[in-house]
């Protein structure tokens, strides 16, 4: 050891005492400190080795060294602490089983589950899709912006949904001769209970919350979870309505027992395990949901199913949230992305909503001359919606048009004998701020016995990024666009909406 320290000290030593060795070092090093002064730098190893000398300086080496390396421990822990975390892998294309376990166990833990996510995502919904990089963007090149350009802008790029896209299709309107709703023999709980679900039908809007309020309903005992939220059972134009049977028009034959038979077979069935459903039924009876937001959008003619096919005690939920930003989270939702995460096929949010915006007018949705307010409401308008339901794009300002939506939707109870009060609305800005208020106020709505739960969290919320803002002319050209309808909600559901999502 001694020798050992005394061949580096040696070793050091010569390096610094030959000046003649390291001239061309020295003259480089214009500001090297002079030999001697260098020489009493070196503190205690300069100094004449004796046995209680080389002791010390054994035990103060020893201690420099674990000192060092303690220091280097440390330096490496605040390097790594100050580093970012590891960033997600790059393509999260997921959905999140672990959303549904949830529903199965009934317990909140969304909030483990949030914390385990990377927070760098960039417009990522939680449990459906995950993207890196919003910057990398890549705009579709549009011909024009109107219908055709749409469809094939769909086609191409975006998620779709699995409809075919031809105008012409898809005419089929449900009378049943006996809706279930007005039958008064089968009040809950005696009849049988394949006739009972389902209970509750949250229609919308699309990006409004209704997963949230699935979710806290999943939570009370009395619910029941079926493996999807969404059962889409009554928009499913193609399988469940529009080719049954030999002829599209077979459907107008089928009375309500026959349609709600249909339900059960064909959603509940295949969702469902019915063993359990028939012997909680037994004990409590069961609450089935089916949450599926586009059911408030296809307004002209999914009322006419739910009320053909649904019980008397079928109760209605809608979750209507400024429609801007509900453009914009569905702009975010439906991204594609690459195998690299990266998004693809993506107009920008101005294209994407515009786009939108030339098709409702080019459908007639948009009365043809804005100062005709009759066209509001006007058999013109739901014609056109008709239409421009039934073009499989995604809508992002057409969902936001929530008069016309409710105004068909109400206009069929009161066709139906169902009363307006068995649909509820509610403001899905309030229930972010007041999650808990309103979920008791749907458990009192559905004639349910109060059940707390502990969590409110939000849910299949999107993490932007900070940077991802709306542009703010863009905000303003929207708000401008929607105001009109806006204005009539408080026509169609009471003045507590007048006003409700005005501008600052
Ligand atoms: N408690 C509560 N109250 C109000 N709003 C909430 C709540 N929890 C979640 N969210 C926000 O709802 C947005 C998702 O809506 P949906 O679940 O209806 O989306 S979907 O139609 O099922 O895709 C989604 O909005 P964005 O985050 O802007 O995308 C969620 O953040």
């Amino acid at each position: 050891m001694e020798s050992s320290l005394s061949s580096a000290f040696a070793i050091s030593t010569r390096q610094r005492k030959h000046p003649a060795e390291t001239t061309e070092v020295n003259q480089n090093l214009k500001h090297q400190a002079p030999v001697e002064e260098t020489k009493k730098e070196q503190g205690p190893f300069r100094c004449i080795p004796t046995p209680l000398l080389v002791a010390t300086r054994r035990k103060f080496y020893h201690i420099i060294k674990i000192s060092a390396m303690v220091l280097l421990v440390i330096a490496a822990g605040v390097v790594q602490l100050g580093s970012k975390p590891p960033s997600a892998p790059p393509i999260v294309n997921h959905a999140s089983p672990g959303v549904r376990r949830n529903f199965m166990k009934g317990q909140s833990k969304l909030a483990e589950e949030q914390s385990e996510k990377p927070t760098e995502i960039v417009g990522a919904t939680d449990d459906a899709f995950s993207i890196t990089n919003i910057n990398t963007t890549k705009v579709y090149p549009l011909e024009s912006l109107g219908i055709q350009s749409a469809i094939e802008f769909y086609k191409k790029g975006m998620r779709q949904r699995s409809k075919p896209f031809s105008l012409a299709q898809f005419h089929v309107d449900v009378t049943c001769k006996t809706p279930i709703s007005l039958v008064q023999d089968v009040q809950p709980p005696h009849h049988d209970w394949k006739k009972r679900a389902p209970h509750v039908l949250i229609l919308g809007a699309q990006k409004g919350g209704t997963t949230a309020m699935a979710y806290y309903l999943y939570n009370h005992p009395r619910f029941i979870y079926l493996p999807s939220k969404e059962l889409h059972f009554f928009d499913d134009d193609m399988d469940a309505w529009q080719n049954d049977g030999d002829s599209a028009s077979s459907l107008t034959n089928l009375n309500g027992n026959d349609i709600l038979n249909k339900y059960h077979s064909e959603s509940m069935s295949k969702d469902y395990n019915m063993t359990i459903f028939q012997q909680q039924q037994k004990v409590n009876p069961a609450y089935i949901m089916d949450a599926t937001p586009n059911y408030l959008f296809e307004s002209d003619r999914v009322p006419q199913r739910v009320l053909c096919a649904c019980g008397p005690w079928v109760k209605l939920l809608v979750f209507l949230r400024n429609p801007v930003d509900r453009a914009w989270s569905q702009y975010y939702m439906q991204h594609n992305y690459d195998s690299l995460g990266n998004l693809t096929n993506l107009p920008s949010f101005e294209e994407y909503v515009e786009m939108d915006m030339n098709v409702l007018a080019e459908v007639g949705v948009l009365p043809p001359d804005n100062a005709d307010l009759s066209y509001y409401g006007s058999a013109g308008e739901a014609k056109a919606w008709k239409t421009y339901t039934r073009l499989g794009i995604n809508s992002p300002l057409g969902r936001g048009l929530y008069s016309i939506q409710l105004r068909q939707w109400l206009k069929a109870m009161k066709d139906y004998g169902k009363p307006s009060s068995d649909l509820m609305v509610f403001s899905s800005e309030q229930m972010k701020v007041l999650s808990k208020a309103i979920y008791h106020q749907v458990l009192e709505f559905l004639e349910l016995p109060p059940y707390e739960i502990s969590h409110f969290d939000r849910v299949h919320k999107t993490r932007y990024g900070d940077n991802v803002k709306m542009k703010p002319e863009t905000r303003k050209k929207l708000e401008i666009f929607f105001r009109p309808y806006n204005q009539q909600l408080k026509d169609v559901l009471g003045s507590e909406w007048d006003g409700i999502w005005d501008e600052a």
